[in-house]
């Protein structure tokens, strides 16, 4: 027996007691004996009392208290079944079906719950039941549909058993057409606004992400909320509403904006039952999915389990959380995808013997790289690095510049966020200069989650070997200033500052003139277009006037140099 059995006298504890041998034909909501039983003693002990009934008429639970806090087993049936049992309850002060019942219903997937309402002197009254809608119910529909209410005495005549099989029927047909369709995993996003200017920009970024991803967002939602809640951040209210949501959308993953910490998701995950990953996983997952050739992969495996040890540590649950998808970048689910071989299902102690090989791995194709850097200095060719926010046109850019429009020296541009995750230099040549040698790199993104930059420190290291930087903007999206100013501020925490930079207003031929005007003014950028080859011949005047200047100034520091060791001999 269970909830508040405080106070209750030894006869009434028996009477409860004896619930549990009470049965119900199968099928059946309950019986009309069952009914008197539950509204007498609801009144006597003046509290409500509830009978958790299986689909074989068995009395499973009893509990003195209402249906939210009704002792239910943690039992789950499968997506495409309900909990397989009902609840039947009494109501001491008589009234409806309540909020709490309903969404009791809703959340454990129960076959259904019933209230009796209690009259005077413990007589049964109106029954009120309610079962849930099939998934995919769209428009004015209510998660659940409340039955007319029924005096007690009929109470057994509504048909429970074939109303749960029809109504799980639906359920499976609708996950098997789902099934056949192989549809993309479909997912809801949930950004929270605090109040920063850009919270629209960065839900809308989050659906980028998404999209990259191979997720197919059904729902996104900017949630205000000034004072975050510790365990859920947005309350178990909204968590609610979601649920509700994603069973009617037929979604099974929660995407947030923020970075969960191992505890919040795991909270989040156990309130909805849905699959729940941050953005920052969502970005490691696409860097998974991107990763080729041997550095990328070690520096996106390095990064994911950074980011996934404290996560791991002290939780079964979070492991399996983790683990459950494949291998290959290709297959598996969203968040669960690792680069090469490594299955992300490693356990606490493998972690770190893990972490320790690949951060050996990367240091020896760091060298690597430093060694044929130093010999590209030797040549004295020029070399200007293309930086810029995730899908700005870098790669597009490069090959308009390289005249690279044909495999194989073609790089890869496409309309997906961190297309590019390895540098690729190609030869260029610039009037007035001759040969140069430009850089392709990874994209940068407003809080570019630390784990990655770490990994990706000696990728990012070579933007500081350029003479030059060629920052790329995106001059069509919305607020091109705010990816330019986290642009800025990423160079600026890699240390480096005051590098002669040409900024490159990209997708004129997209751009709201009035944008591309403003921008113009504040960055005294060229307007181009990579994709049409729009001003390319200005940009690269630009080019040739900043490495012409930065050549001048290394001449003339070379010359007082000279000067001075002239003077000491
Ligand atoms: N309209 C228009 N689209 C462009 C232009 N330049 C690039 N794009 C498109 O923008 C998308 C991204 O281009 P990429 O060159 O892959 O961008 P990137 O900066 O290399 O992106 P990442 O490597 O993912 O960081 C592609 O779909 C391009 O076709 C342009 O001048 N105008
Ligand atoms: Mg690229």
């Amino acid at each position: 027996m269970h909830g508040n059995l405080s106070g209750l006298r030894p006869a009434q504890l028996k009477s409860l007691g004896n619930l549990y041998r009470r049965r119900i034909e199968p099928g059946r909501v309950g019986s009309p004996e069952l009914a008197r039983n539950l509204a007498e003693l609801s009144n006597d002990v003046r509290r409500e009392v509830s009978v958790l009934i299986d689909r074989r008429g068995r009395v499973i639970s009893v509990s003195v208290a209402d249906a939210k806090a009704a002792e239910l087993p943690e039992v789950r049936q499968g997506e495409n079944r309900l909990a397989g049992f009902h609840l039947l309850h009494a109501h001491p002060r008589g009234g409806a079906l309540s909020k709490g019942d309903l969404s009791t219903l809703f959340l454990k997937r129960l076959d259904a719950v019933s209230a009796i309402e209690v009259r005077n002197e413990g007589q049964p009254g109106l029954v009120h039941t309610a079962h849930l809608t099939p998934p995919g119910t769209v428009g004015e529909e209510e998660d659940w549909r409340i039955l007319p209410p029924v005096p007690a005495f009929q109470i057994d005549e509504f048909d429970l058993g074939a109303q749960v099989s029809a109504l799980e029927e639906e359920i499976a047909r609708a996950a098997s057409t789902r099934e056949a369709k192989k549809d993309r995993e479909r997912a809801l996003l949930v950004q929270i606004d605090q109040g920063e200017f850009d919270a629209e920009e960065r839900l809308e970024e989050l659906g980028e992400l998404a999209r990259t991803a191979g997720a197919e967002v059904v729902y996104k939602e900017l949630i205000y909320r000034r004072n975050l809640k510790p365990g859920t951040l947005v309350g178990a209210g909204k968590l609610e509403e979601l649920t509700g949501r994603a069973y009617h959308l037929d979604a099974d993953l929660l995407i947030f904006g923020q970075e969960l910490g191992p505890a919040q998701a795991r909270e989040i995950e156990a309130a909805t039952g849905l699959k729940v990953i941050d953005r920052t996983q969502l970005i490691l997952d696409i860097f998974a999915l991107h990763a080729q050739g041997v550095e990328s992969r070690l520096q996106v495996e390095l990064a994911q389990l950074r980011y996934m040890k404290p996560r791991l540590l002290g939780a079964g649950a979070a492991l399996s959380r983790i683990g459950g998808g494949g291998g290959s970048a290709g297959g598996g689910a969203i968040g669960t995808r690792g680069p090469g071989e490594t299955k992300l299902e490693l356990d606490r102690r493998r972690i770190n013997d893990r972490l320790a090989f690949l951060e050996k791995q990367l240091e020896g194709v760091a060298q690597r790289r430093e060694e044929r850097r130093k010999s590209r200095e030797r040549n004295d060719v020029p070399v200007v690095s293309i930086v810029g926010y995730t899908n700005a046109g870098k790669s597009t850019l490069l090959n308009a510049f390289t005249h690279a429009a044909e495999e194989p020296r073609r790089v890869l541009a496409e309309n997906k966020l961190f297309a590019t995750l390895r540098p690729t230099s190609r030869q260029g040549y610039l009037e007035g200069i001759g040969p140069v040698v430009l850089t392709d790199t990874v994209g940068f993104i407003r809080d570019l989650p630390k784990d990655l930059t770490r990994a990706f420190r000696s990728t990012l290291e070579e933007i500081g070997d350029a003479d030059v930087l060629l920052h790329v903007v995106d001059a069509a999206g919305p607020g091109a200033d705010t990816r330019l100013d986290a642009v800025n501020r990423i160079l600026e925490e890699l240390g480096f500052v005051d590098m002669p930079t040409v900024v490159a207003l990209n997708k004129a031929d997209a751009a709201d003139p009035e944008t591309l005007a403003r921008e113009r003014e504040r960055t005294e950028g060229i307007p181009v277009s990579a994709l049409r080859n729009i001003g390319l011949a200005d940009l690269k005047e630009a080019l040739a006037d900043a490495i012409g200047q930065v050549q001048r100034q290394e001449l003339a520091r070379q010359e007082e140099v000279r000067a001075l060791a002239a003077e000491w001999h």
